[in-house]
């Protein structure tokens, strides 16, 4: 007998890997996790553990097994990644979720939801009212109003057929409900009401909409009980999503498959990878019948499917996030054996982290001769990723995507990460989900996969998808084929939408046309607004006010520098500052260009972006004008940590602000005796003008600031220069410019503070 893991072991008998840790816990041996090696004795023991007959256990014993399962299990998740903290805080946040939906509806079915009910206080109302509409009261002033009295005293004679209907114990209402249909509910004449009125000295006719005050005093005079109708808000998806959570009965939940995305840096295999599943795992059956690429496949790995998201690179993965939408449960970091972490590779950990995703790292390439796996370990403990075999608790697999090497163990550890991680769902509801990919089809109209996250989806199902609706007319499944239903975890191409949702938008079917109609529009609608009134991101403005209001616990931010050295420093001294009990979380920090990536994932997790000596490119920064995220660029390491810690202590200056007014190219340069370098420049955006404070940039790192010394058009001096016009410019004090050098003009303005 050789060593052999612990999950080899389990799978011998046939049992889980988390059960197979809680047997060798009871029975003292204390494995550090599913991939620990065990010796022959150990092997032994546990043969002999798991094989001999079983023997009632007592209620101790059942409780240290209880204990040490739930032990087992703790000691399982914490290899997918979600480590201690964040794996508490999301259980908790889940947690929340419950308990909120539960306030909100208790009602199992999951949408549309029922209105909640709140009662009003009528003789509140009644007191508001009477005061409101006393004054003008010709008779009846002193009568009691108090609601003690079931019938109006003064009943006209042309009433007396309806007199014996009773009246109803409450008005159920909306505001806005007329004379008509209170008359309705009251089973009396809209006349009577009218006149009621009237004597109560307020004027109005029977398809007026009522006042609440109004309605409540009509109450009160009839001895009704009002009872106020809220209207829910039927196009909050959400709230679909946290109802549906919330209550969920463990008898309806259902084991569902993982759903799993790639990610990696540049040319180290993801798309090999992905494609040497689907070429060679295609579930049993189907083989040969992909034809179809709709952004999600899913493979067959020891008889249980797993769900890829073939959308390479992890743009897809923060922009989904950013929108809100969690829908990876696992995922893959390809790292090129022959290569080493690279700088994508750094981000993709972060994006993970910051979803609290658990990762799993692939070792890709090993059948290269130049292949160092063990170099790549080595890299990523740098990075908090530490294989168990040097015991840490990330997962590792050595695979060579291109000879289809080891590609088995890979989905064996996605299985076993899934195992933990308990992924369930509840197949017997009506579909949620996220969109994956949509586009307009000149043919089909609106297509969209979506990936089925909980409940089953059908052809003919209502539908609100992101702020569209529509009725699935057609579903595909990702080997082409027709389907008419798709369960949890399914990726599928939908048509029969009205217009293209986006990536990451959510989906919910409702029970009927109308209200998805009426979800659909609104959503549309608001859309609208928010996009005039757009969100409060996270701004060194908003950020004392923030802390104050308990909003904020920490303070995400992002730090992008041109040399390691100063990204480190800056980061180590920022993570120092402590306001009221708030820190600087580093979400991401690296070397280079700020980018679109760095934006999505400030968008994703509300950071700050602080851009030492580097820029951002110009995707980036018209990315960031449009999400709202706040750049803030320095070149001295102190003033970085100065200004986030006066931001956050609510000290901040805000009087002025940077304005970018253009981007202007150096095309040639010439330099003149005793005068300096002359820029001969082309104004590639907005505009230049001769009093501009200007920035020199060159590959995206700040060389110089400083102001013009002259600008020029042709021979004349000018005030300002426009986008697609030529210049020359001087640069006071500076002559070190070069051709492709970037010169960013910029002026303060002044802001009112908010
Ligand atoms: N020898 C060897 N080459 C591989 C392996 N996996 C991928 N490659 C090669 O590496 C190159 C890049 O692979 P891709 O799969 O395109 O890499 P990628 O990460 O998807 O790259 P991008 O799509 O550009 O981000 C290709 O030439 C592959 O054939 C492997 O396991 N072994």
């Amino acid at each position: 007998m050789s060593a052999i893991r612990v999950y080899e072991f389990a799978k011998k008998f046939d049992l889980s890997s988390k059960e197979l840790l809680e047997v060798a816990k009871t029975n003292g041996i204390n494995f550090n996790s599913h991939m620990s090696s065990m010796d022959e004795q150990q092997q032994k023991q546990l043969t002999n553990a798991i094989t001999k007959p079983k023997t009632p256990a007592k209620a101790e014993t059942n409780n240290q097994a209880n204990h040490n399962r739930k032990n087992a299990q703790q000691n399982v998740k914490s290899n997918s990644e979600a480590k201690g903290t964040s794996m508490t805080e999301k259980t908790n946040n889940k947690q929340q979720h419950t308990a909120k939906g539960q306030t909100g509806n208790t009602n199992q079915k999951p949408a549309p939801k029922q209105p909640v009910k709140q009662q009003t206080k009528a003789s509140i109302a009644a007191e508001k009212a009477a005061k409101e509409f006393g004054s003008r009261r010709s008779r009846g002033g002193r009568r009691n109003r108090r609601g003690k009295y079931n019938q109006p005293k003064t009943e006209s004679k042309g009433l007396t057929a309806r007199k014996h209907k009773d009246l109803p114990e409450k008005l159920v209402y909306s505001e806005g409900i007329n004379i008509q249909e209170i008359a309705k509910q009251f089973h009396r004449d809209a006349s009577e009401i009218i006149k009621k009125l009237l004597m109560l000295g307020v004027m109005a006719n029977q398809n007026q909409a009522l006042s609440k005050e109004v309605i409540e005093l009509i109450c009160v005079e009839y001895g009704v009980e009002p009872e106020e109708k809220h209207v829910i808000d039927v196009s909050d998806l959400n709230q679909y999503f946290e109802d549906a959570r919330a209550n969920r009965l463990e008898e309806n939940l259902a084991t569902r498959p993982p759903v799993v995305t790639i990610m990696g840096h540049v040319d180290h295999g993801k798309t090999t990878l992905l494609d040497q599943l689907r070429n060679t795992r295609v579930t049993e059956g189907e083989a040969g019948g992909i034809t179809q690429h709709i952004g999600a496949y899913q493979v067959e790995a020891n008889g249980k499917v797993i769900t890829f998201l073939d959308t390479p690179g992890h743009a897809a993965f923060t922009t989904m996030r950013a929108r809100g939408a969690d829908v990876t449960d696992i995922t893959i970091i390809v790292v090129a054996a022959d290569d080493g972490v690279m700088p994508q590779i750094v981000e993709a950990i972060n994006h993970a982290k910051a979803a609290e995703v658990p990762i799993i790292v692939a070792i890709n390439k090993i059948d290269k001769p130049t292949a160092n796996p063990d170099r790549v370990k080595q890299e990523l403990t740098e990075h908090g990723i530490i294989p168990e075999d040097w015991g840490g608790e990330h997962i590792f697999v050595e695979i060579s995507a291109k000879m289809n090497l080891n590609i088995d163990e890979l989905l064996e550890m996605v299985l076993l990460v899934s195992e933990v991680e308990e992924l369930k769902a509840e197949p017997n509801r009506m579909a949620l989900g996220t969109v994956i990919e949509a586009r307009l089809d000149t043919a089909q109209g609106a297509t969209a996969t979506l990936l089925v996250q909980d409940g089953t989806l059908n052809v003919g199902d209502p539908i609100v998808v992101g702020n569209t609706y529509g009725k699935v007319r057609t579903m595909v499944n990702d080997k082409g084929r027709r389907i008419k239903t798709a369960g949890p975890s399914a990726p599928v191409e939908i048509t029969g939408l009205n217009d293209a949702p986006q990536a990451g938008d959510l989906f919910v079917v409702f029970e009927d046309e109308k209200t998805a109609r009426q979800a659909g529009e609104e959503r549309a609608s608001k859309a609208l607004e928010l996009q005039r009134d757009s969100k409060k991101k996270v701004t060194l403005e908003n950020l004392f006010d923030s802390i104050k209001d308990g909003e904020m616990k920490a303070v995400n931010v992002i730090i992008k520098g041109d040399v390691q050295g100063s990204v480190e420093a800056l980061s180590a001294s920022i993570q120092k500052i402590e306001v009221e009990g708030v820190r600087v979380n580093i979400v991401h920090q690296a070397v280079g260009a700020i980018n679109e990536s760095d934006i999505t994932l400030a968008s994703a997790s509300g950071a700050i972006v602080i851009g030492f000596n580097v820029r951002p490119t110009p995707q980036a920064r018209s990315q960031a004008q449009e999400e709202e995220i706040e750049i803030r660029s320095h070149r001295i390491i102190y003033d970085a940590i100065e200004e986030i810690e006066t931001a956050m202590k609510g000290m901040l200056d805000p009087e002025y602000v940077e304005e970018i007014t253009g981007q202007v190219v150096v095309r040639e340069t010439y330099t003149v005796s005793k005068v300096g370098t002359i820029a001969g420049a082309y104004v590639l955006d907005g505009f230049i003008q001769n009093s501009s404070k200007i920035r020199l940039i060159r590959d995206n790192i700040v060389i110089f600031e400083g102001e013009l010394a002259s600008l020029k058009r042709f021979k004349d001096d000018a005030k300002e220069v426009a986008k697609g016009f030529e210049c020359g410019i001087m640069i006071e004090n500076y002559n070190d410019i070069k051709i492709d050098d970037i010169i960013e003009p910029y002026r303060m303005v002044e802001v009112k503070r908010k």
